[in-house]
């Protein structure tokens, strides 16, 4: 097995048992090879774990099905402990140290934050400890929320410049339909570019426990491929399903990553970051940013949104296509004003570019 880091996410479907709560015995299981690529991989590890509301819930004697958006967040104040208390025993045994990582989005969107982020991240694994992952469910509200751990897994891998990301789960990958509900679904076991089709046809959740089902690992596989990172939909049910997909056994769905992995700062601007607004432009513009040119006042044909300096925005076509996103250099209403000004013919070639080339990344 050649040395790479590697992101496993596992969904609370596979943490847990048909009563919804949480398994020891198939923490036991994934904990045992786990460790083993952590052997394999001189460590390179980061482990993103869901589970925290089950185990709450659980300890607490609730129910999935009754249990308010806050009472799910006081469960994975109670369960986010037990569950790293169960991991910290399982790998002590293994002789692994483990680390606690809890994130919001807004951890991720500010840039200092980020880096910060991702020194820690490399920190730990150069001291071969394990970190371990989850949404820190307790404090986020919806504005700052990822919602559910398959987009926080695939930022996880972004931030950590990780090789793969490998979503375990209760199923061995992508259907052309959801298998519980459609006994004709046909397992995808190879995906080169993800369709519109496949995303209609990856659907919620399976389980009381699961958040987001296949959409959501269609989203996350989306931006970690375009960030250069290879994603694999296996089941934790599969016997040795983590040797097996790192031996590349073609057990569940392989989403194959579509290009050379931009810099960090691009793929950061592209997918950590929430667009504030969107800049039109018109096809000189177009053919001159996929050359790697900077957007300047001429190629703008339209503003939207009420963004300032400094925030990201997407890049669309005349038909609204977005086709990147940037980091802007003006607010809203300064473009606004350049446009008007270049409207009212006045020179406005000594304006700097709108988003420079290296705060810019084009989707293909
Ligand atoms: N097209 C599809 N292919 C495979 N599974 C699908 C599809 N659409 C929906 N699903 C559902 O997604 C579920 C896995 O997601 P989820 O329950 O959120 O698991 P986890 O807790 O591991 O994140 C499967 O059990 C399945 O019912
Ligand atoms: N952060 C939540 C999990 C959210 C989530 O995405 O769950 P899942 O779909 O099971 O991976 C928790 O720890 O319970």
């Amino acid at each position: 097995m050649t040395a790479q880091r590697i992101v496993i996410k596992v969904g609370s479907s596979s943490l847990t048992d048909e009563d919804t709560r949480i398994s020891v015995k198939k923490m036991d299981r994934l904990v045992t090879q786990i460790a083993q690529m952590h052997r394999e991989t001189s460590g390179q590890i980061i482990l993103v774990s869901s589970g925290a509301i089950a185990a709450g819930i659980g300890k607490l004697g609730w129910s999935h099905a009754h249990c308010t958006m806050p009472e799910k967040q006081a469960a994975a104040a109670v369960g986010q402990e037990a569950l790293i208390s169960l991991y910290e025993r399982l790998f002590a045994r293994e002789g692994i140290s483990i680390a606690q990582i809890l994130l919001t989005r807004s951890d991720v969107e500010d840039r200092r934050r980020f880096v910060n982020i991702r020194n820690t991240i490399k920190t730990l694994l150069r001291h071969g400890i394990l970190p371990i992952v989850n949404e820190n469910d307790t404090v986020a509200v919806d504005e700052i929320r990822f919602g559910d751990n398959d987009t926080l897994a695939s930022l996880v891998a972004l931030t950590a410049e990780a090789d793969k990301l490998i979503l375990l789960t209760d199923i061995d990958g992508l259907y052309t339909a959801n298998p519980k509900e459609n006994p004709e679904a046909q397992h995808i076991s190879d995906v080169w570019d993800i369709t519109g089709e496949m995303e209609r046809a990856a659907g919620g959740s399976g389980s009381t426990v699961g958040t987001g089902g296949m959409k959501t690992k269609i989203t996350a596989a989306k931006i970690a491929v375009r960030a250069g990172i290879d994603v694999v939909i296996a089941s934790s049910h599969t016997d040795n399903v983590l040797r097996r997909v790192m031996q590349d056994e073609r057990i569940g769905t392989m989403f194959h990553a579509s290009s050379d992995r931009p810099a960090a700062r691009k793929s950061w601007i592209a997918f950590g970051t929430r667009a504030r607004g969107r800049i039109g432009i018109d096809d000189g513009a177009i053919r001159a940013l996929k050359h790697h040119g900077s957007l300047l006042v001429p190629g703008i044909t339209k503003v939207t949104g009420d963004f300032l300096e400094g925030s990201t925005v997407e890049v669309s076509d005349a038909d609204d296509r977005v086709l990147g996103r940037g980091i802007v250099n003006f607010s809203a209403r300064d473009l606004k004003r350049l446009l008007a000004r270049r409207t009212a013919g006045e020179s406005i070639h000594d304006v700097q570019e709108i988003i420079h080339r290296n705060d810019l990344m084009i989707f293909e």
